[in-house]
Order: C-alpha cells, then structure tokens, then sequence
C-alpha cells in the first residue's frame, strides 16, 4: 500500500518521524492552554484529542469521552483492543481525509508543547531479555562459566522495578548515594558510605500493558498477548554499578536501580509497528525449546534502531556511544507478558514493564557504559570531542531514540528520552510535576 499522506499537516511526509503511519498517543499542555490532554503526534503538529473529542466517540464503537478527553492514557488503555484499533483507524482517516471534520484548529505545534507523562504506572517491572547484555554482565559480575544462569534461556528473567521513580524526558536526573563495598576485591571488609562512582545508562524499551486487567489467577495467553500490549516506548533504566555489586546477592538489584528510570512521551502503536515486524538476531529458540505456555508460533520483534549519545558539559554537540537495535532481545514482548501473568498475576492497564539492556554482538551496540568500558577497563571515546568516558560524569546528558525506517512505509520514531546529570545532593523544586524534575 503507498503511503497516505495528510492534505491537513504536509509535514507528514513518510519519512517524518511522526509519519501517518505513526500516531503515537502523548499527553501535553501549551501555555495558551495549560490543561493537560491527550495528542496524537502528526508530522510537526499535535492532533488535540479532547478538540475533536464528539467526532472521535460518536464514530468509534466503546469509546467514551474519558477515554479521549482525560489527563492520562489509562482510562482508554483500559479499553478492550478492539476500541483502541477503531480510534487509530479513525484518526488515520480524518488526518489523511477520507473522513471530514478536522480542520487545522484541531493542531497545535510540536514547538509549542510541553509533554507530561502519559499514564499513571501502577507497576513497573524490568526484564533482562538481552542475551548478549547478560552474557557481557555475568562474565564481568561471576566470571564466563556462569556467565548465563542455568535458567536464562527458559524463562524471561526479570525483577519488580519501582514505579514513583519513573521520570519522563527531560528530568533532571541526582547521582545516588549508598552503600559501597569498601574493598573491590574482598566483600568480606564490608562498605562504606558515599555517591556512586559508577553511574550508568540502560538503552531498554518498555510497553505499556493495556486492555481490562486479567482477574488474579488468570494468566495472559500467547494468544491474548497483543491484545495486552498498548504500546511502546524508549526508556533509559539509570544504574549505579557500585551499588548494585554489593547489594545484588541474593535478591538482584534493589538500591542500584531504584531512583531512576527515565521514559520518552510518546507511545508507539503495535499497529503503528506492524510494517517492521522481524526475525530476532536469535532467529528461533529451540535450544531449549521454551515450554508450551511461553511458546510464541510467531517468534518475532521488531526493526527498530536504537541510539545513545553523551553529551559532557565541555562538549558542543551529542557523540553517539552505541547504537543497537530491538531485534536483539531473545525473549519478545508476548513472551514476557505471558511469563509475568503465567502464576495468575493480574496486570493492569497502565503498567510499565521494562524490555531489559538491549546489547548486540559488536562492541559499538553494547547497551550500557559498564559493557561499553567493559567494568572500567577500557575508555569509550566521545567522538572527536577529545573528551572520554568509562562511566557517566555529573552534567553529562545522555540522549537515546528509536526509529523505524523501510523503503515505501511511512517512517515510525519513538521521538526520545534526553536527561541531563546532576551532582549528588542536589536539591530537586519540591514537584517534579508529571514526571519532570528540575533543579531548585
Ligand atoms: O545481576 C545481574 O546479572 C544484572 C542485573 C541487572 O543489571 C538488572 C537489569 O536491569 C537487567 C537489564 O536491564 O537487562
Ligand atoms: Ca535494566
Ligand atoms: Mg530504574
């Protein structure tokens, strides 16, 4: 099918990050209009929901003016598949023209938005699906014979992250302080108090669970999965190295990864993500064979290319330091929904569940500065910058994105998750209302 072009917003062209192929949900506000409200990005506008909110309910069967009208996405995540695809289908129609009713005042400028976060996050939990990345981590934590646990390849290995530390793009982000080992080589010395030294990124996606939630003892099927999935994002899951080497054993991380997880505001669509469909860098699992219920007949992800940079605060402009891609994860998003409902856990529109470290095989797509420094031994150069890292420095911004691209289908970006660093101590403004903090 060629690409449907908008007559409303030329700026969607198809290689327009929010090409009409996207339609990510958002929620944002303008100062001319400081209520916060659900969009639908489109090339370099906003679609205002709640502006055109009696066209979208009246011809989309089970959608309710909360649903499109809210300050949150939740009420309509909550809403069977079925309602979210028909509003998708109709947006597609009324901004590409097939359906009247919009006019430019349903716009407003991607310039002139401020974007909140887009749903309350009930729970937030964090996979570990990058084979390469638990390789590059359990040779570096336990050595290369244990580098992979014996569990690894049947089963999602994952922890429960903690959700009132989700931020959004463009919060400040304050070093940790905790404890650390006194001695790197001998834990038996036991700690000492002070700020991380070996503050980290984590380049993840993440998706957010939609549809009515299972009730307690009803597991999610295979089958089911998709119709649980609202979307994706771009999340940054910020780890301090130091804490979680002497706290990790025997329960995983719980301080090293619990003050903050950064996410982009725009949600991306499975639909949206239909095109770029693949095979895994993995291909198959089939040794072993994952048992029946986690068992996906369509084993797939999708093409997604990811990137970080690093920007230091002598620096003029970003340096890339890996770039990677969402094919690489073993265990697909089906997978780990499944597996995490498979004990009758209920999951609730709204949740956020992390897709873990996405590393490739090549050292530049190592998804973390502990595997790009490879635990400090080696320096990752920030380009031509002069400038060299093996873990984060105060005032370094870090910036990752995602996009989609494919010859003949409209281009699909996830926008991206930017947070600058700021020493530990730093006093954050007493709100860091939705989900952006900012230094007092
Ligand atoms: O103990 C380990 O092997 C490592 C655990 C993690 O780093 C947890 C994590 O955040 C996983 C990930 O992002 O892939
Ligand atoms: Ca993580
Ligand atoms: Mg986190």
């Amino acid at each position: 099918m060629p690409y449907t072009a908008s007559p409303l917003i030329p700026s969607a062209t198809a290689d327009h990050q929010f090409s009409t192929q996207n339609l990510p949900y958002g929620v944002f506000s303008t100062s001319s209009n400081p209520t916060q409200r659900i969009g639908v990005a489109v090339g370099d506008f906003v679609l205002d929901l709640t502006s055109c909110a009696d066209l979208l309910t009246q011809s989309v069967e089970g959608l309710t003016a909360e649903d499109v009208t809210s300050s949150n996405l939740n009420s309509l995540m909550g809403k069977e598949s079925k309602v979210w695809k028909g509003l998708r289908a109709q947006i597609f129609s009324l901004v590409t023209g097939s359906a009247p009713g919009l006019t430019t005042s349903n716009f407003v400028s991607l310039t002139a938005v401020t974007m909140h976060m887009p749903a309350r996050i009930g729970d937030y939990t964090d996979f570990y699906s990058s084979r390469e990345h638990a390789t590059n981590v359990g040779t570096m934590f336990r050595g290369i014979d244990n580098a992979l646990q014996p569990n690894w390849l049947h089963l999602p290995v994952g922890y429960h992250g903690r959700a009132s530390s989700v931020f959004l793009d463009g919060s400040a982000v304050v070093r940790p302080q905790g404890q650390l080992q006194k001695n790197k080589e001998d834990p038996k010395e036991g700690s000492i108090f002070g700020a991380s030294k070996l503050l980290d990124f984590e380049l993840e996606m993440a998706f957010f669970v939609g549809g009515p939630a299972n009730p307690p003892g009803t597991p999610i099927t295979m089958a089911e999965a998709e119709d649980r999935i609202f979307g994706l994002v771009v999340m940054n899951d910020w780890s301090s190295r130091d804490v979680q080497k002497w706290e990790y054993v025997p329960l995983g991380p719980f301080c090293a990864k619990n003050w903050a997880t950064s996410i982009s505001p725009w949600i991306v669509s499975l639909e949206a993500l239909e095109p770029y469909r693949a095979a895994t860098s993995a291909r198959e699992q089939k040794d072993p064979e994952p048992l029946d219920y986690i068992k996906d007949p369509n084993y797939s992800s999708y093409d997604i290319a990811l990137e970080v940079t690093i920007q230091g605060e002598n620096m003029s402009a970003p340096e890339t330091v890996s770039k990677s891609n969402f094919k690489n994860l073993y265990w697909n998003v089906k997978q780990q929904l499944v597996h995490h409902s498979i004990t009758g856990c209920n999951m609730s529109p709204g949740d956020l569940l992390g897709s873990g470290t996405i590393s490739g095989t090549p050292q530049d797509s190592f998804g973390s500065m502990l595997e790009l420094c490879w635990k400090g031994t080696r320096e990752v150069k920030l380009g031509e910058s002069g400038e060299v890292r093996k873990f984060l420095k105060d005032g370094d911004t870090v910036s990752m994105s995602g996009v989609c691209k494919k010859e003949g289908v409209g281009c699909v970006g996830f926008g991206s998750v930017t947070n600058k660093i700021y020493p530990a101590g730093t006093k954050l403004a007493a709100s860091g209302a939705n989900g952006v903090w900012k230094a007092a």
